[in-house]
């Protein structure tokens, strides 16, 4: 993987909790002065069921939301603290050898442009619990800049995809399939267009808990028993965020229990199976996701997929039936494990931050141009 490297900084770690609410995914990466990036160990963590359901809760209005925020946070930090910990221990290293940290936070408002010019993000995190538990400087923040600059804050992961799977011979379209699915576009002259393609995991996790008591559908093996309920898939792709030009972000703001119960409280036959709703969600993921990439990539032959999302056959299978022509693969095939990329983004953009260097691309966000993201909290 070849990217932007002065040779100074070489080891990072990055977390990544993402909208998919799973719990936090670290990587330990080490820099070369070639730019060469090398993942060298990975941990994760579920999130206890408390956390977990406290998080998704704090993603819509309720009763004193500062508080419980303040103690979300909190408990997030010890749970870094702990990927930490084992990535640490895995890799032989001490917190000394450690740049810094590149912490995400859990988002739980997305509001970009709303209520006045610059509306909000919110991630909760504490970096500087993190940075004393740990001994390790922290970067964190990465979004606010951006949309201080006009941009979306959202995604921010496409310019390390460009220096990870960009080639100079052809276009390479990225999908992250997380709990909302993002598409990255790396043209042959190192043009990049990125955007929130609309839900992934985190309806189809939703659903899937209700029904089976499963926190996801393990290989999309239980979508596929279903059949797709083509009246209700219909409904959902009449969704206005799908075909809003870029750039554009979303979130669970939009893409919660809510949007999906609203429009099967709106179908006129009886009950749908709960099956057949799992399939229909997997299949309004692989629409969206495959109406993008001939949208915006056409001419792309290949489309790799990272994220949790690489690991559901179901989408992924479907995904390929609606782009004939198209090699659809799981980002393990160029070397890194989906459930990697994300973290290790993190790491690169922290790095980034130290060394005074752009971490958005404002060809993706909207940002008024390149900005140094992120918030610096010392060991
Ligand atoms: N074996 C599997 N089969 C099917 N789906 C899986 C599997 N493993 C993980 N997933 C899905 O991937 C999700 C986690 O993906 P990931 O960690 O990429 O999301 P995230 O980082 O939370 O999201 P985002 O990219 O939106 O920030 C899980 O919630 C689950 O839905
Ligand atoms: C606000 C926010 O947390 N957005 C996430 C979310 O999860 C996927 C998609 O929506 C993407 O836009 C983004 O995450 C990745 C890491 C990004 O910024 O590129």
């Amino acid at each position: 993987m070849s990217l932007p490297s002065s040779g100074a900084h070489r080891h990072f770690i990055g977390l990544m909790s993402g909208t998919s609410l799973d719990g936090v995914d670290g990587v330990l990466v080490a820099f070369a002065a070639d730019g060469q990036l090398q993942l060298l160990q990975h941990a994760s963590r579920p999130f206890a069921d408390e956390l977990r359901a406290e998080l998704l809760a704090l993603n819509t209005a309720g009763d004193n939301e500062l508080h419980r925020s303040a103690l979300a946070a909190n408990a997030l930090a010890h749970v870094y603290a702990d990927v930490v910990r084992s990535l640490l221990t895995q890799g032989g290293m001490a917190a000394a050898d450690i740049a810094a940290i590149g912490a995400h936070g859990q988002t739980v408002r997305h509001r970009p442009h709303e209520f006045d010019a610059t509306g909000y993000t919110i991630q909760l995190n504490n970096p500087a619990l993190l940075a004393e538990l740990s001994g390790v400087s922290v970067v964190a923040d990465f979004r606010t800049r951006d949309l201080a600059a006009g941009g979306q804050g959202a995604p921010l992961v496409p310019a390390f995809h460009r220096g990870v799977f960009g080639r100079d011979d052809r276009t390479v379209a990225v999908l992250n399939l997380g709990g909302i699915a993002n598409l990255s576009v790396l043209r042959a002259d190192g043009g990049v267009l990125g955007f929130d393609c609309g839900p992934a995991n985190a309806l189809m996790d939703y659903w899937c808990h209700r029904h089976t008591g499963q926190w996801y559908d393990a290989g999309g093996a239980w979508a596929a028993q279903g059949s797709i309920d083509v009246r209700l898939l219909a409904a959902m792709l009449r969704e206005p965020f799908l075909d809003l030009q870029p750039p554009k972000s979303t979130g669970r703001d939009l893409f919660n229990p809510s949007w999906l119960e609203q429009h099967l409280a709106l179908q006129p036959d009886a009950p749908i199976q709960a099956k057949d709703v799992q399939a229909t969600l997997a299949e309004l993921t692989a629409l969206a996701c495959a109406n993008d990439v001939k949208r915006h990539a056409a001419d792309a032959k290949t489309l790799i997929v990272c994220g949790g999302g690489a690991l559901n056959h179901f989408l992924m299978g479907r995904i390929a039936a609606h782009l004939p022509g198209v090699q659809v693969e799981s980002s393990q095939s160029h070397g890194i494990d989906p459930q990697q990329v994300e973290a290790a983004a993190f790491a690169w953009l922290a790095r980034q931050c130290l060394l005074g260097l752009p971490g958005n691309l404002a060809s993706v966000t909207g940002a008024a141009g390149p900005r140094i993201l992120g918030a610096i909290h010392p060991a």
